[in-house]
């Protein structure tokens, strides 16, 4: 039976930047999947996927990162919506629409949040009424970070991306992120790790402020910063210029990188400090999305 209802309105989603303020490697599993314990947010930077009706799937990309996009055989969107029709014994009817603002493979999940924007738009559009939990399920096995991108809120991260937990409680706050413009593809740095694995970090229950959490921040660190240096090593220059703006608390690498990420004490100092960025580089400066919900 199809359930898609012909007359129902466009569904616009958000999809917004993942940033994982720290990552620890925690283990290797049989299959090859690491295990990872990261504390997870998500910034106002953001792509955007609309959901309409139609007879047949499609896919039309727009935005300023659509061209990186444009040779891209499957299109995670289109593989979220395939493996979601099916699931639901639906055929997949929906014209979708990607306004990509993200730099591609970048260690920001974008198209983890696609993948996540696009079951969310459709779940609605196809009167699935889907709880987030089943979606997640459906959706790990195209990307281990669309579980955390379903929800798009803080969590803990745990398993190969699919446990997840309630993050501390975060203070406001503001992030600036820079891409040098060199895609990293994860499972190169992924298989160019070297040695052991870290233990899982202990968290407080919440942070009065961004200086107390960049202090607690700074005893951790991302795993998998050293080998995305070694493959690409402009990310030493883009966590030291992040390092050395006005405000910033702490600087890192996100996921697999190349994308930094700087901690501000407020989204306007992130925001006037991502200005004085290389111009060559991607950047952003704001807040967390869905901050003071
Ligand atoms: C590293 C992280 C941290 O949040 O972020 P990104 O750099 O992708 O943003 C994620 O775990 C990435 O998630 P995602 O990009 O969805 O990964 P997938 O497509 O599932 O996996 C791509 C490849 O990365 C490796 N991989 C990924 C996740 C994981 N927990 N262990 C792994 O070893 C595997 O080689 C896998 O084949
Ligand atoms: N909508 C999409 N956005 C980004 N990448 C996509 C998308 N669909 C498929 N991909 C593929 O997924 C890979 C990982 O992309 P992305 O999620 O941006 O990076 P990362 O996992 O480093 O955060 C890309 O190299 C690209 O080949």
């Amino acid at each position: 039976m199809n359930r898609a209802p012909t007359t129902a309105a466009p569904r616009v989603e958000a999809a917004p930047a993942k940033v994982n303020l720290y990552l620890h490697v925690t283990g290797q599993r049989a299959d090859g999947y690491h295990t990872l314990d990261s504390l997870v947010v998500f910034a106002d930077a953001a792509d955007a996927v609309t959901a309409a009706p139609a007879d047949g799937l499609k896919l039309s990309l727009s935005g300023p990162e659509a061209t990186a996009l444009m040779a891209e055989p499957d299109n995670l969107v289109l593989r979220a919506a395939r493996s979601l029709a099916a699931a639901a014994g639906i055929p997949p009817r929906a014209a979708l629409a990607l306004e990509k603002r993200l730099p591609v493979a970048s260690g920001i999940g974008g198209g983890s949040a696609d993948a996540a924007a696009a079951l969310r738009a459709l779940n609605a559009l196809w009167g699935l009424d889907w709880q987030q939990a089943r979606l997640a399920a459906l959706a790990l096995p195209l990307g281990a970070d669309i579980p955390a991108c379903i929800a798009s809120r803080a969590c803990r991260m745990g398993g190969i991306g699919e446990a997840l937990s309630p993050a501390p409680r975060l203070p406001d706050c503001g992030l600036v992120l820079a891409n040098p413009r060199i895609a990293l593809a994860t499972p190169a740095v992924f298989k160019a790790r070297e040695g052991g694995f870290s233990a899982p970090a202990l968290l407080p229950a919440g942070w009065p402020d961004a200086a107390a959490m960049a202090r607690d921040l700074a005893a951790l660190r991302n795993d998998l910063e050293p080998p995305a240096a070694a493959l690409c090593p402009v990310v030493a220059e883009v966590v030291g210029t992040l390092r050395a703006l006005p405000g910033c608390l702490l600087a890192r690498m996100s996921g697999s990188g190349a994308t930094c990420f700087g901690l501000f004490a407020e989204p306007r100092s992130a925001e006037y400090a991502a200005e004085r960025l290389p111009a060559a580089w991607w950047r952003w400066g704001g807040g967390l999305h869905g901050a003071g919900r």
